[in-house]
């Protein structure tokens, strides 16, 4: 055979090979989607290249504010239920606030928590959002125990004001920072101390803080494992902060042990009444779910909670109408308790006054959307609203659209804390210090059913607390131009710059704490 002859067979039988294949790719992505099609009544979409299907134009950043166009244009071609291809799977998407309430409710019996494995594998596999059935119930019991009403009112009001008071209180007057830093160290450093008794400041808590700062760009990088890749290093950084919580839990269990000891001799340690000690004493938990819990509980407790504080400072600052009222009610707050001649510091009657702010809180979270979608799958064929959902299908319930529906919402691009006063007066409502209401309406920022957030009176606390001494001590504006980004997290891409002027008026918080101190 001449050498002519053999190239053209090697590239004839090339050519061959990956014409097969493409046939091989097409039919079998014909068989999963299309097939289906036939038998069922899918809703209707489409379902975007092989494999990446429209993972991409979907998780284009956008204005946190809006759903992004492509949804827009995707709802407005298909409808509020659609089928679509992404992360790599067959996928309906849900922009419809009933059916989204349905999936959460059915949490379990038609539906079932399932995030992307990449997850898994930086968060743990005992970490709650992955966790389904009785370890996640067991898990889900540890973490609502820790964050009880009783608990928020004997422990973390008094943490949460101390915690805001060491951040506001190191702000210079006519400074400028980034706020969404200043958010961050404020609910890190509440975490780190309600979690492990962690100090704000010291060299373990700042290193700590550091790593979370890699974990988190890997948690919502691509879960691409090569070196050099935000991923990769991600993983390490679980890996050292897995670390750290492993010697805290090791110095603990000496210490514990110590106590027992010196019980004998009936001395006993003040022993720190935190999670960490709570699961090593209470609960059966092997070393390793211990870490996977503390690990995504630190997580799942500053990143989302920190956002929202900038998104508050963030709508506010554009809007003076509602610094105005908010000032208004903590200066009364203040005021009663200073001619009570009480305590300085805020008690569990002050929050529960403070109800414009909560109608402020619950603004922000319907407009900044923190949490815009949650993972699901279908556990059986489900039929829902003429549509076939079939078992397998990724589901996904998107908040977002729901909170920025002007079918629900009016003029809902508009931050409009009074929407929430009056609830005869709304299609959507809100209700002060409960969660049971946000889970039967439309209004869903901490998801609903079975995996409702486990902290979100805490969230709502932290958030309420802030504003309380934000307004009374400061006055701020934009250093330069900021918004909002889904990415689809949310962050401001500049950091929230801003500067701040000091408020001086007889009700001073910030000096009124240090005087007593
Ligand atoms: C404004 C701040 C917050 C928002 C918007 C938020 C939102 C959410 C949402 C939507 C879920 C449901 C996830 C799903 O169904 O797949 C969730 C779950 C959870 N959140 Fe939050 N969260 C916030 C703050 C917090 C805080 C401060 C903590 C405290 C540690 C916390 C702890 C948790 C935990 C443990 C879960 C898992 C619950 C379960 O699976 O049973 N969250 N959060």
């Amino acid at each position: 055979m001449s050498e002519v002859e053999l190239l053209h067979l090697l590239f004839s039988s090339t050519t061959t090979t990956i014409l097969s294949l493409l046939l091989i790719i097409i039919m079998w992505y014909h068989h999963l989607f299309k097939r289906k099609d036939k038998v069922l009544k899918l809703p209707p979409g489409n379902m975007g290249l092989p494999f990446i299907g429209e993972t991409i134009p979907y998780l284009r950043p956008y204005s946190a504010i809006t759903v992004g166009e492509y949804m827009e244009k995707q709802i407005s071609r298909y409808g509020k239920i659609y089928k679509s291809n992404l992360f790599g799977e067959p996928t309906i998407v849900s922009a419809d606030a009933e059916l989204n309430r349905f999936i959460l409710q059915n949490e379990g019996r038609l539906f079932e928590c399932s995030y992307p494995r990449s997850i898994g594998g930086i968060l743990g596999k005992w970490s709650m959002l992955v966790l389904v059935g009785d370890m996640h119930r067991d898990m889900r019991m540890i973490s609502l125990n820790f964050m009880s009403n009783t608990r928020l009112k004997t422990h973390l009001l008094k943490e949460v004001e101390m915690h805001t008071l060491l951040v506001l209180g190191s702000w210079k007057d006519n400074s400028v920072f980034s706020a969404q830093d200043e958010a961050k160290k404020f609910t890190f450093n509440l975490m780190a101390r309600h979690i492990m008794s962690m100090d704000p400041g010291k060299p373990e808590t700042e290193k700590l803080k550091s790593e979370y700062i890699t974990f988190m760009k890997g948690v919502v990088s691509a879960p691409l494992n090569f070196p050099g890749t935000a991923y990769r290093r991600a993983l390490k950084s679980r890996s050292c902060i897995l670390k750290v919580i492993e010697q805290k839990m090791e110095e603990r269990i000496e210490k514990m042990n110590d106590n027992r000891t010196l019980m004998g001799e009936k001395v006993v340690i003040k022993e720190e009444d935190d999670l960490l000690g709570w699961v090593l004493k209470h609960s059966n938990l092997s070393t390793e779910q211990i870490l996977d819990l503390i690990l995504s509980l630190l997580f799942a407790g500053h990143e989302t909670s920190s956002v929202s504080i900038a998104l508050a400072i963030y709508f506010l600052q554009g809007c003076s109408k509602a610094v105005e009222e908010l000032r208004e009610e903590h200066l009364r707050i203040v005021g009663a308790k200073k001619q009570l001649g009480g305590e300085v510091g805020l008690v569990w009657e002050d929050y529960k006054q403070m109800e414009f702010t909560q109608c402020v809180i619950s603004e922000t979270l319907r407009l900044g959307n923190v949490v815009r979608f949650v993972h699901r799958k279908a556990l059986k064929d489900v039929h829902y609203k003429g549509y076939d959902i079939p078992c397998g299908w990724k589901v996904l319930p998107v908040f977002a659209a729901v909170h920025l529906d002007p079918l629900i919402y009016d003029d809902p691009q508009l931050f409009n804390p009074w929407r929430w006063q009056n609830r005869s007066n709304n299609k959507g409502s809100a209700s002060l210090l409960s969660t049971s209401t946000t889970v039967t309406n439309n209004f869903m920022p901490f998801g609903g059913g079975p995996r409702l957030c486990a902290g979100s009176e805490l969230a709502k606390m932290e958030m309420a607390v802030f504003i309380h001494h934000l307004v009374l001590n400061y006055n701020w504006e934009l250093d330069k131009p900021d918004h909002p980004f889904a990415f689809p997290f949310v962050e401001f891409p500049n950091g929230l710059p801003i500067k701040v002027h000091k408020y001086h008026h007889h009700h001073n918080t910030l000096t009124m704490h240090r005087q007593q101190s």
